[in-house]
């Protein structure tokens, strides 16, 4: 390795760790002023009696929390937080916030005195004394780095797809600043620098807030109005918080990325709003089996939509991870043998009305027989083959989109 190389790692592979790696991983192949490798920690576990680390490291690619996507080469996992980021000059932190003071103890003493840390992770610090600080304060204090933060809307299966989005970068420093954009910005993914970090950090964890607003808005079946009026007043509810906390920043921040833009997408998209949303549909059928004990009809009648809705969501769920593929085969199987069905079914009734009309002599009846045959293949065959072209689309819809599409 050159001393004049920068090196690069990735503490944390999720969803959205993993995303970046694949990110990162790419981009870097660019420069010649970074270490091709980049490492990459995973916390072990076992996915189908093999080590994740070992999976990553063999298939360059994270069944469990990125399915579908390969990592270029240079990406290699370890499962030791503090090889990871041993000789690293700029340290990725994408861990759900609840692992990053641990993590941050593991590697304190074996970060490089010269080294800076981006936060990707949205959320609050809150203390076992319940003192509530920012991720990336916690962050510099314990590892005497400087921190800087990535926010925006970024449904990590999305970005990973390459659809495009937009993040924005919290950092007052201009040459850290560039090195981060040019380490993660593509076509597809344009990076923002805006020096108001606190704010920007801020706004990502509160908009988890405001998705939970959304979920019981979802669950109740309120339409997209009242999602609209959500949003509205979960947005001023944030600007309210940050002009208390944080005064000083500049008002357009709130028009990034890591603003409205970041609410909307967790709003409509993200998975704590879902969660929520199957927690409160859940409550709704405890409220319909409790009330009104003998008025089965009726029940059935109220359960049979929120039914429907939780089967709908708890696909959305599951196909998050790598169930994605059993659940988009299962879905595409179920509707190929629904169409096919009642096609059939249908195929019969119109033959069995087209038989009786032309039911005047043998001749005009073997005739007809062969022209309805020949119109209920041509029908028949065209009704598969459309049906089997959406099953198709709609499989590439959601190996693009991930669970986002439901
Ligand atoms: N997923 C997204 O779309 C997305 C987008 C933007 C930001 N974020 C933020 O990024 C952060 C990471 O989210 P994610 O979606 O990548 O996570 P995830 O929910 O997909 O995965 C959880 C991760 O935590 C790891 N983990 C489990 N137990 C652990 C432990 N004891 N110690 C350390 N790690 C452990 C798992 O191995 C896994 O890598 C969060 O703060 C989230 O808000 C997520
Ligand atoms: O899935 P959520 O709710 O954690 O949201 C994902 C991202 O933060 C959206 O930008």
């Amino acid at each position: 390795m050159s001393d004049l190389l920068k090196r690069v790692a990735i503490v944390g592979s999720g969803n959205w760790g993993s995303t970046i790696a694949k990110i990162v991983g790419t981009n870097i192949l660019k420069f010649n002023t970074f270490e091709n490798e980049i490492r990459m920690y995973v916390y072990e576990e076992l996915v189908d009696g093999r080590k994740l680390t070992e999976i990553i490291n063999q298939e360059h690619e994270n069944i469990k929390y990125l399915p579908g996507h390969k990592f270029s080469h240079n990406v290699v996992a370890y499962a030791d937080a503090v090889e990871t980021v041993k000789d690293a000059d700029i340290l990725l932190f994408v861990l759900p916030h609840q692992f990053v003071e641990i993590i941050c103890n593991a590697i304190k003493s074996h970060v490089k005195k010269t080294a800076f840390i981006v936060s990707f992770s949205k959320g609050f610090y809150v203390s076992q004394d319940k003192r509530v600080d920012l991720l990336s304060t916690v962050v510099s204090s314990l590892l005497e780095v400087p921190c800087y933060v990535l926010m925006g809307a970024n449904i990590a299966n999305e970005v990973a797809a390459g659809t495009f989005c937009e993040a924005t970068v919290g950092s007052r420093n201009y040459e850290h600043g560039q090195i981060v954009k040019g380490l993660l910005q593509t076509d597809e993914f344009r990076i923002v620098i805006k020096p108001d970090a606190e704010v920007i950090e801020v706004l990502g964890a509160l908009k988890n807030i405001v998705a939970v607003a959304a979920g019981f808005s979802d669950g109740l079946g309120y339409g997209d109005n009242t999602k609209a009026a959500v949003i509205r007043l979960g947005l001023k509810e944030m600007v309210k918080f940050c002009e208390e906390f944080f005064p000083g920043h500049h008002p357009h921040i709130f028009l990034e990325s890591c603003g409205v833009a970041d609410l909307v997408t967790t709003c409509y998209g993200g998975r704590n709003r879902k969660i929520v949303c199957i927690v409160t549909l859940a409550l709704h059928i405890h409220h319909v089996i409790t009330k009104d004990k003998d008025d089965i009809a009726h029940k059935i009648q109220a359960l049979i939509p929120t039914c429907f809705l939780i089967l709908y969501y708890t696909f959305g769920l599951v196909s998050i991870y790598r169930f994605h593929r059993v659940g988009i085969l299962l879905f595409a199987s179920i509707g190929i043998i629904l169409f096919m069905a009642a096609c059939l079914f249908f195929s019969w009734i119109i033959f069995l009305l087209v038989s009786l009309v032309l039911d005047h002599n043998i001749m005009s009846k073997m005739f007809g027989f062969f022209v309805l045959f020949g119109l209920l293949f041509g029908t028949f065959v065209t009704i598969v083959i459309a049906t089997l072209e959406l099953a198709f689309n709609l499989t590439k819809l959601i190996q693009m989109h991930g669970y986002t599409t439901f």
